[in-house]
């Protein structure tokens, strides 16, 4: 079992206040990620798990063992946390080759010279790097350095793996091969992932469970279906969508059993709501909206600005009555002509509703 908890974690650099009560469970055989801007706190948490920083208030448990009690200046030593940790600056021993830096935690176990060789030829293989195994860590890239680190880290199979920014330096096609590799050994080695990255694709390919900071505040924990569907705050909705999610300005008023919505683009009746009345924003996503050249009953009325075509798909900028800009993703290579009308329509369990002074989630068409 490997099974971490944090608990009201308060972690301070001098007068900031850097993770702001912090709770968060990382259950056994998860692929959690902690995902958010820069300087959302993110590596400060992965830190604080592993014992290079230590928190000023709150408990870390892992497999109900006490590690932290911040209050009681308690901080087990990294060593005896059972923890294997792959940083964004890879940490490569400069004297040893690559084979060498692979298989040291194997000869630490005292692993024979055959399985070791079995072993790290593996992990050199499943990061594509088995050809440069007797190079020097200064004859590698950056990039194949960072895999070189991630072999090392997983070579001995760890019960708790945690990887800060592990893809950061590879070209586009091989992040996306380490992105299926490294979801492949989660699901053969079982082994609970927890995983930082700014990138929220990387975030919803991979992970179990996603964890967003902003400023150093836990704002929401879901599956990346519900964080990506449900985003329970505006910034997150806002960070999650890519292309960005589209924002429209409305003002709200519960009735019997639904929220009605009037903005630019309509009136809306929401089903799913909590008692909400005042100014709210609706959330569309630019691939729920479609488009149609021909004038349609229920439509809305917009002119096309731009037309971005991006090979397999096509970004469409266009504005509505009351100077809304709203962006459009539609697959294939659309062609349509700038500064004429076209009419929208969108799924009404596509639009979530949140309060403007507070950002948070108010409705949902969607039901959960
Ligand atoms: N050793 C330190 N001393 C002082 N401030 C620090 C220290 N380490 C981090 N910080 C500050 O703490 C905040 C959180 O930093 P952290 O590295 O956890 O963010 P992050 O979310 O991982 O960002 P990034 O994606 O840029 O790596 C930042 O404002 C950073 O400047």
């Amino acid at each position: 079992m490997s099974r971490i908890e944090l608990k009201g974690i308060n972690k301070y650099f001098d007068k900031n206040h850097i993770l702001k009560d912090l709770n968060l469970v990382i259950e056994d055989g998860d692929f959690m990620t902690l995902l958010g801007p820069s300087g959302c706190g993110k590596t400060t948490t992965l830190r604080v798990i592993t014992g290079l920083e230590n928190p000023e208030q709150g408990i870390i448990t892992i497999n109900d063992k006490e590690m932290v009690h911040g209050e009681n200046h308690f901080y087990a030593a990294p060593s005896k946390r059972g923890l294997n940790l792959v940083f964004q600056s890879y940490a490569l021993w400069p004297h040893m080759t690559v084979y060498e830096n692979v298989a040291f935690g194997l000869n630490m176990q005292r692993v024979s010279k055959t399985k070791t060789r079995e072993r790290v030829e593996n992990a050199l293989e499943r990061m594509r790097i088995l050809p440069y195994k007797d190079r020097y860590p200064s004859e590698l890239s950056g990039g194949q350095q960072q895999r070189v680190a991630i072999a090392r880290a997983i070579v001995t199979e760890p019960k708790i793996l945690l990887l800060d920014e592990p893809l950061s330096n590879l070209d586009a096609k091989l992040r996306l091969d380490m992105r299926a590799e490294l979801k492949r050994l989660h699901r053969e080695l079982k082994t609970t992932i927890i995983y930082v990255t700014h990138d929220q694709v990387e975030a919803l390919t991979m992970s179990t469970k996603i964890a967003v900071f902003f400023e150093g505040n836990l704002v929401q924990v879901g599956s990346p279906k519900e964080i990506y569907h449900c985003p329970s705050d505006i910034r997150v909705a806002d960070f999650i969508g890519n292309p960005k999610i589209n924002f429209v300005d409305a003002d709200a008023a519960a009735y019997s059993d639904s929220l009605r919505v009037e903005s630019a683009i309509g009136t809306l009746a929401i089903p799913n709501r909590q008692p909400f009345n005042g100014k709210a924003v609706l959330s569309i996503y630019p691939e729920d909206i479609r488009i149609s050249t021909e004038r349609t009953e229920t439509g809305i009325p917009c002119i096309v600005d731009s037309v971005l075509p991006a090979g397999s798909e096509t970004l469409i900028q266009m504005s509505a009555e009351g100077n809304i800009s709203l962006l459009a993703k539609m697959i294939g290579e659309i062609d349509l002509e700038i500064g004429k009308p076209v009419w929208i329509a969108f799924p009404l369990e596509k639009v979530n509703v949140y309060d403007k002074e507070t950002g948070k989630l108010v409705a949902r068409s969607l039901s959960s």
